[in-house]
């Protein structure tokens, strides 16, 4: 279990609100405005130039219909590269998006995103009463795989782990790496019952079968800490601390266990 876990809610960095609804519009602007910005610096001395220029002696000789003609594909071709540069601007946020919330190695959530996403659930919390829980899941004894397998199997072991709780967690569910052999998962409109079977299940499901041959066929286990939203939290990080003490409680009563607190 590293370290930092014990003090890990009392960092804002953790705990810090991200609005999920605006930031898109917001981020996409923010990106956009620069670019913005400096081509209609250059548009104005371009625009005159052009109002300037004698018109060609062979334009000058074209009859209607053919002037027309060339102004239609003038145009289609200005719409065609400004679809164009919209599709390929689309394309790249997105992706920049996507980099910005997955984790590099599991393609999970990473912190970043399941922060926004916890204060989400808070805020519903707040104003619909609609409970959520978070599990922590850690591997029990992966230091052990990285020392004795080495550290590319290690990280198929994580690969592996994140396929098998993405798969098992329930479709509402969703499932981030906050560090290295650690795992958050955030159960929205949920009960302790309901939270505790997900946990279960999770761990039956790593134990059950040893992990793929790239992962060193390594049966693996992990200790879960457990934590429901209750009336007296003030924000997410007095759910995640509770988790967390659950957490260090399934680790020390002998691991490969849920503990729910309080
Ligand atoms: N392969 C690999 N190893 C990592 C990565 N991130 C962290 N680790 C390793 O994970 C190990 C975690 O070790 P510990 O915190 O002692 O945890 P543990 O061995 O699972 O022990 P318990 O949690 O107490 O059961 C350390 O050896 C880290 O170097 C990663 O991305 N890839």
């Amino acid at each position: 279990m590293p370290a930092t876990c014990g003090s890990r809610c009392a960092s804002s960095r953790r705990c810090t609100a991200r609005c999920a609804p605006t930031t898109a519009r917001a981020r996409a602007w923010t990106i956009s405005s620069p670019g913005i910005l400096t081509a209609s610096a250059f548009a104005v001395p371009i625009a005159r130039q052009l109002l300037n220029m004698d018109v060609p002696q062979e334009l000058q000789r074209l009859d209607g219909s053919a002037l027309r003609s060339l102004f239609v594909f003038i145009i289609a071709a200005a719409i065609f590269n400004f679809a164009f540069m919209a599709m390929v601007t689309h394309r790249l946020l997105g992706r920049l998006r996507n980099l910005s919330e997955r984790d590099a190695l599991t393609n999970l959530f990473n912190r970043r995103a399941i922060e926004r996403d916890l204060q989400r659930e808070w805020h519903r919390w707040q104003r619909r009463r609609e409970r959520f829980a978070v599990l922590i899941v850690d591997l029990d004894h992966f230091k052990q795989v990285n020392d004795t397998l080495g550290h590319p199997v290690g990280d198929e072991v994580l690969r592996q782990t994140a396929e098998r709780l993405a798969a098992h967690a329930r479709e509402t569910d969703e499932v981030a790496r906050i560090g290295g052999e650690e795992f958050l998962v955030l159960l929205p409109a949920t009960s302790r019952e309901g939270a505790l079977r997900v946990a279960e299940r999770l761990l039956v499901q790593l134990r059950a079968q040893p992990l793929g041959p790239a992962a060193g066929g390594v049966r693996m286990t992990a200790s879960i800490g457990a934590a429901l939203v209750e009336a007296g939290d003030t924000d997410v990080a007095a759910v995640l601390a509770r988790a967390d003490r659950a957490l260090y409680g399934a680790k020390s009563q002998g691991r490969d266990r849920v503990v729910f607190l309080p």
